[in-house]
């Protein structure tokens, strides 16, 4: 099995048969594997390999500048987590270390918003505003991809505004301080080939969110698993493509149509780090996630109750720390 390679391009500038091809190819990608590659999409290649090639310096500072920047000095996770925070696949700990930000709010903004905690500009020069002006292209991003989506499920094309927090410039202000966004970028040191066996970059999981958009560099390492085959599938790089999967809360919401798959990164047997970046749409804090008509076949039940995308994100970051 290859992970499906979608150029998305026709929905910006085609026909209304191209949007309708394009979601087409989507909702197989979504309902297996769960995963698929994007090319011709509206983040600049130039703006990807701008944020890139910032974070080799940022990992690079003395590891007490990064401490100081530690999430658990906030209130909603953002900030450093150092190698082995988390545990993803027990009991492997994680090689992983990572740097998460999202939208810039006031501290208690609620669940999972406020503010994000930088490195001075002296010691990572253009840290901050490459990543805050990645944050945002990302994110505009993701809202198209949530119309696509929706049209893929054969919903009002704007069925998920609210939940991405979308909308004129107007209700987007006010709407940004209620939709949960957050992008974390990565670290992989290299391992050995034996260390690559028991260890692991990031340990098998499921996203928890709704949909995740992920910046990968060149070397390669994350794979996908194959239900059907038991087997595990890399996913090849693609110059300026992203990696899209569906997380846990699509899952639910979709009567489980669309999958969220379980993928892992296994750390690079090479002389270089790995870098990566992703970027996590959890939306609307209120939102309830609750069976979508379309997605209920005649005769088929929901098989979920109706939860809200808060709780459901509160069960899932408590056990992976
Ligand atoms: O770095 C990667 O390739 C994957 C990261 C990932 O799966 C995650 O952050 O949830
Ligand atoms: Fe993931």
């Amino acid at each position: 099995m290859e992970i499906p390679v979608i150029d998305v391009s026709g929905y910006f500038t085609g026909s209304e048969p191209e949007k309708q091809h394009i979601a087409r190819e989507l909702h197989a990608a979504c309902c297996a594997p769960g995963f698929f590659q994007i090319t011709g999409h509206t983040v600049p290649a130039e703006l990807q390999q701008r944020l890139l090639s910032v974070l080799p310096s940022f990992f690079a500072l003395p590891q007490e500048k990064k401490a100081a920047l530690h999430r658990s000095n906030s209130k909603c996770l953002r900030g450093y987590e150092q190698v082995g925070a988390q545990k993803l696949e027990k009991p492997f700990a994680d090689q992983k270390e990572g740097f998460m930000i999202g939208h810039e709010l006031p501290e208690d903004s609620g669940y999972l918003r406020g503010p994000n905690q930088w490195p001075d500009e002296a010691d990572v020069p253009s840290f901050q505003a490459t990543f805050t002006e990645y944050f945002a292209a990302v994110h505009d991003l993701s809202i198209s991809l949530f119309r696509m989506i929706a049209l893929s499920l054969d919903l009002r094309e704007n069925y998920f505004d609210d939940f991405v927090s979308s909308g004129q410039w107007k209700e987007r202000l006010i709407n940004v301080f209620k939709a949960i966004a957050m992008c974390r970028a990565h670290r992989y040191p290299p391992a050995t080939p034996a260390k690559a066996e028991r260890s692991r970059g990031i340990g098998a999981h499921t996203d928890f969110g709704a949909l995740t958009l992920l910046l990968q560099d060149n070397l390669g390492g994350l794979e996908v698993f194959h239900r059907p085959t038991e087997n595990w599938i890399s996913v090849k790089p693609i110059k300026d493509a992203y990696v899209v999967n569906i997380g846990d809360m699509l899952e639910r919401w979709t009567n489980q149509k669309y999958s969220s798959t379980m993928h892992r990164v296994i750390s690079p047997v090479s002389q270089k780090d790995r870098y990566s970046v992703a970027f996590f749409n959890e939306g609307l804090a209120s939102q309830v996630i609750e069976c979508i008509p379309s997605c209920l076949k005649e005769g088929e039940k929901p098989l979920f109750p109706p939860t809200t995308a808060e709780e459901h994100l509160r069960s899932r970051y408590g056990v992976s720390y």
